[in-house]
């Protein structure tokens, strides 16, 4: 039996779609593995009850059936679906990680990548690897086409989570098909400036580089309260905000002394437009990791 604790992730963060994903250092998935003749899915734990235990349509079964690795399998959920904090992806890069680990696959931690991702194509029809990466690895990642990069970074961070649902599908249809040369421009600086920002553990400059022109203003409109949420959260002294993934959550960067505040901020402005939320002091954290074997 082997047992992978897995991270919730924020993809994106502002500039970086279907590039850039931060670990957090909470929520989590806990995946546990052991062999069997046919694979069988059992989940517990946050949101369980809309998560489908047939492994055609759990993100799992994808991972099962790229590392030929059956197996009866237990997710306790920490990471709520359809939460834009990477819930399908924590499952699908706790069970990578655990079967390789199971039937001694032998694949490294970026190996491990492209298989969890194939859980993605599952639920969101394309298998963007910016969510499992940074559940595997740990840290701040960029992924292309070539592989994932990886570095720690010290970042503390709020993720502010409205209790309703937005699926990554349905938020991939809002995204626009073109984006004009300034537009570009603009990106790559922010997204440049974010990713110095994450080699040097500034919050300042991670903040800056959130900025997005293209795909999150379309996402904001998903997330009701969102423009009172960012402000409060600058208010509070927030270097950056944005949409975590494809929503409804929003990240906010910040330093240590004003993370509560930030919090606070984002929840009262949440209430105020009369939605529940939660909100988690957290920060960039490690990839995926074993707490029994
Ligand atoms: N192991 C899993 N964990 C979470 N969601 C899963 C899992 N397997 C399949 N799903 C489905 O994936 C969808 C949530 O994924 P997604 O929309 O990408 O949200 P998130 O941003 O939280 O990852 C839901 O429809 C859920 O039923
Ligand atoms: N790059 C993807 C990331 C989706 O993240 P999730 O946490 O919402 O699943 C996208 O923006 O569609």
């Amino acid at each position: 039996m082997v047992t992978v604790r897995a991270p919730a992730t924020s993809a994106n963060l502002g500039s970086g779609f279907d590039v850039f994903g931060a670990a957090l250092s909470r929520p989590a998935d806990v995946v546990t593995v052991e062999k069997a003749a046919e694979t069988t899915i059992e989940v517990t734990g946050v949101g369980a009850q809309y998560i489908p235990e047939d492994p055609e349509k759990n993100t799992v079964g994808a991972v099962v059936e790229a590392l030929d690795a059956p197996a009866r399998i237990h997710i306790d959920k920490g990471v709520r679906p359809a939460s834009g904090l990477g819930s399908s992806a924590a499952s699908a890069a706790g069970a990578a990680v655990a079967l390789n680990r199971l039937y001694d696959r032998g694949r490294s931690r970026e190996e491990l990548v492209p298989i969890a991702a194939e859980g993605e194509a599952v639920v969101s029809g394309v298998a963007h690897a910016d969510n499992v990466a940074p559940s595997i690895l740990g840290g701040f990642t960029v992924t292309t086409a070539d592989g994932t990069r990886s570095v720690d970074a010290a970042i503390p961070l709020v993720v502010c989570l409205p209790d309703v649902a937005v699926s990554t599908r349905d938020a991939r249809r809002v995204v626009p098909e073109s984006a004009s040369m300034e537009e570009l421009v603009e990106t790559v600086g922010n997204a440049a400036t974010l990713a110095i920002g994450m080699c040097r553990s500034d919050p300042d400059l991670v903040g800056l580089g959130m900025s997005d022109p293209v795909v999150t203003p379309e996402r904001a409109r998903l997330i009701t309260g969102y423009d009172e949420v960012r402000g409060r959260a600058f208010d509070a002294g927030a270097t950056g905000v944005t949409v975590s993934g494809a929503g409804p959550a929003v990240i906010a960067a910040c330093r240590e002394r004003d993370r509560r505040d930030v919090a606070a901020g984002m929840l009262d402005a949440f209430a105020g437009a009369g939605i529940e939320a939660r909100a988690y002091q957290t920060r960039i954290g490690r990839g995926a990791t074993f707490l029994a074997d």
